[in-house]
């Protein structure tokens, strides 16, 4: 809270829940919060539109528990621990608090620079860039030890969306995937994807994606950048009764687009060594 006075116009830092804090972004047209537990996303929206992303109103705001909703940081791994099953799952940053290092505006649009947990010799930084025409998130690992590293990673970007029965995914059509419902490899359909039950796609692809929402009438664009893998998920109605922080019905209101180095798309950092994993996320309304 000591920085607060170094904060420009139009961003705050104010209390989420006890013991953690969130940075409110107050632009011309929008607004958009940050939680500095897990150093996440959890809103962004245009005055008088639905928001961007879905946020579980059954969600805990403690340390130590992941937030359901927003863009959750899975870091420096994604899924289970490669070889320790009593390591949380989706890594240690989405747990813990972030620190605030830098915030400023150039123009409409604010950044965000924040510090994320050390683990091990690997160090994490979020650098949000947040302005009327949507969000940009980058993720960079450094490896400060003296041997090569192994960061699998996902901005696990949870869309909101006015029914999953009127979405559909472009952009990833025939790419190749690792179905972990079905533990299956197997290739995107040739045609746009649709949520047909519990979907958990690893899809190997670099290219740009777009969430189509006829019951909004908006697209979300998904833009990459050091990724080549996509996750793509929704738990569907029996998973979702499993998830204690989801409400049973609220399957049906968001997807799971996530920018990722996941699976085989890992990366290896060698001694000093940098990554930048980011997202960009726009969108349009149309008539
Ligand atoms: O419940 P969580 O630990 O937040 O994980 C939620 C989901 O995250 C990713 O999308 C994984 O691919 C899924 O397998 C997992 O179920």
């Amino acid at each position: 809270m000591e920085r607060a006075m170094f904060l420009p116009q139009g961003l705050s830092l104010a209390p989420l829940a006890p013991g953690v804090d969130q940075i409110l972004l107050a632009g011309d047209g929008f607004s958009a919060r940050i939680a500095l537990l897990g150093g996440q996303l959890i809103d962004y929206r245009s005055d008088g539109k639905p928001p961007l992303l879905y946020l579980s109103p059954q969600t805990a705001y403690q340390p130590g528990k992941a937030i359901r909703g927003g863009v959750p940081v899975c870091w420096p791994w994604f899924g289970p621990h490669p070889s320790d099953a009593g390591q949380p799952a989706h890594g240690v940053a989405r747990q813990q608090i972030w620190t605030l290092r830098d915030a400023g505006c150039d123009g409409q649009v604010f950044h965000v620079k924040l510090d994320g947990p050390r683990h091990g010799d690997l160090a994490a930084e979020l650098d949000f860039r947040i302005g009327p025409d949507g969000a940009a998130i980058a993720l960079t690992t450094v490896n400060h030890g003296d041997a090569a590293q192994t960061v699998s990673a996902a901005l696990h970007s949870y869309f909101a969306v006015s029914d999953i029965d009127s979405v559909e995914l472009l952009g990833l059509e025939g790419a190749p995937a690792h179905d972990k419902v079905a533990d299956a490899r197997a290739a995107l359909p040739a045609g746009p994807f649709r949520f047909d039950g519990e979907v958990d796609l690893v899809v190997y692809s670099d290219r740009a994606a777009t969430l189509r929402d006829a019951g909004w009438r908006r697209d979300i664009a998904i833009q990459p950048e050091g990724s080549a893998s996509a996750v793509v998920w929704n738990p569907a109605p029996a998973k979702a009764q499993r998830l204690a922080d989801l409400p049973d019905e609220d399957w049906r209101r968001f997807v799971c687009v996530e920018t990722a180095n996941a699976g085989d798309d890992a990366r290896a950092l060698a001694p000093g060594e940098h990554h930048r994993l980011a997202c960009h996320l726009h969108f349009s309304c149309h008539g």
